[in-house]
């Protein structure tokens, strides 16, 4: 019967037609550092006098290129250094690129290690309320969004409690219930995979995997390679800044434990750390 079959070409077709969540074009992203030389008094003293600054360039990210349709799930894999969090960042606008452009087209939510985060100073409920204003929720959006971010995060009685006072866990559990609760359009998650206790992974990773099965763009950077090829649609790898593979992540996890001359069944780089 055609109908059935023009359904799925339309659908085919129609993301096909779908403007990309994430578009990088000839991205290139290079940090200036000074550089610490031998601390001698007498070489410092002779730098102050020049007033001359010593700084090294390093390129983090290196021409990179690739689209993220809409509902793609991409997990980004590579070593220590490779420039994963740099370029998340820059997706996240938080970093702009040296060369090369970024377009992202949706609402944004991050959960990043490193950067944005919450004030420790003020309370648990005062951090909710301002990232869900910040993140252009309503009041009222905000009201109903409130009780479900508590409830995931299990915080209720710590929610007037300001954050300092909070563990590295719970923190992480109510970094994690914020993000993926704001309903973003496009969800950029750094090294927060599994936060919490073995109760709390378990909850997140099934939130994360309920979450990738909707329409949402998310982008993942881990080194939980198990979890990361369970969640992706595609998956990017990265070494030294430059984009060595993007594709399939059986293929591409393969390539990468190839090169990391570890096993494919190894139980340490498939953990969720
Ligand atoms: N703020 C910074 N200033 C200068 N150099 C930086 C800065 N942040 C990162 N780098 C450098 O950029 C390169 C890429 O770092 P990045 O944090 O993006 O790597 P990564 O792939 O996320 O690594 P990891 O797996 O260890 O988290 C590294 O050489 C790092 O030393």
């Amino acid at each position: 019967m055609p109908a059935p079959a023009a359904s799925a070409r339309d659908e085919t077709e129609r993301a096909a037609e779908a403007p990309a969540s994430i578009k990088v074009e000839n991205v290139s992203i290079t940090y200036q550092t000074a550089l610490a030389h031998r601390q001698t008094l007498v070489g410092t003293l002779s730098r102050l006098r020049r007033r001359r600054k010593v700084t090294k360039e390093i390129k983090a990210v290196r021409d990179v290129s690739f689209e993220v349709p809409r509902g793609t799930v991409l997990g980004i894999v590579g070593a220590n250094g490779a420039g994963k969090s740099t370029l998340v960042r820059a997706m996240a606008g938080i970093l702009p690129p040296t060369n090369g452009r970024i377009e992202v087209h949706g609402r944004v939510s991050t959960l990043l290690a490193l950067g944005v985060g919450f004030d420790r100073k003020l309370t648990g409920r005062q951090n909710v309320v301002l990232g869900g204003l910040a993140a252009g929720l309503s009041r009222e959006q905000l009201e109903d969004k409130y009780e479900e971010i508590v409830e995931f995060a299990e915080l209720d009685e710590f929610m007037d409690m300001p954050m300092r006072t909070y563990s590295q866990g719970m923190y992480g559990r109510l970094a994690f219930s914020v993000a993926v609760n704001m309903e973003p359009d496009i969800l950029l998650i750094d090294e927060a995979l599994s936060v919490g206790d073995a109760h709390f992974k378990r909850k997140s990773f099934d939130k994360m995997r309920e979450l990738c099965d909707q329409a949402h763009t998310i982008v993942l950077v881990s080194h939980a390679l198990r979890s990361l090829r369970e969640l992706s649609d595609e998956v990017a790898w990265l070494n030294k800044g430059e984009l060595v593979e993007y594709g399939r992540p059986g293929k591409v996890i393969r390539a990468y434990q190839r090169y990391l001359k570890v096993d494919e069944d190894d139980e340490v780089t498939q953990e969720d750390v």
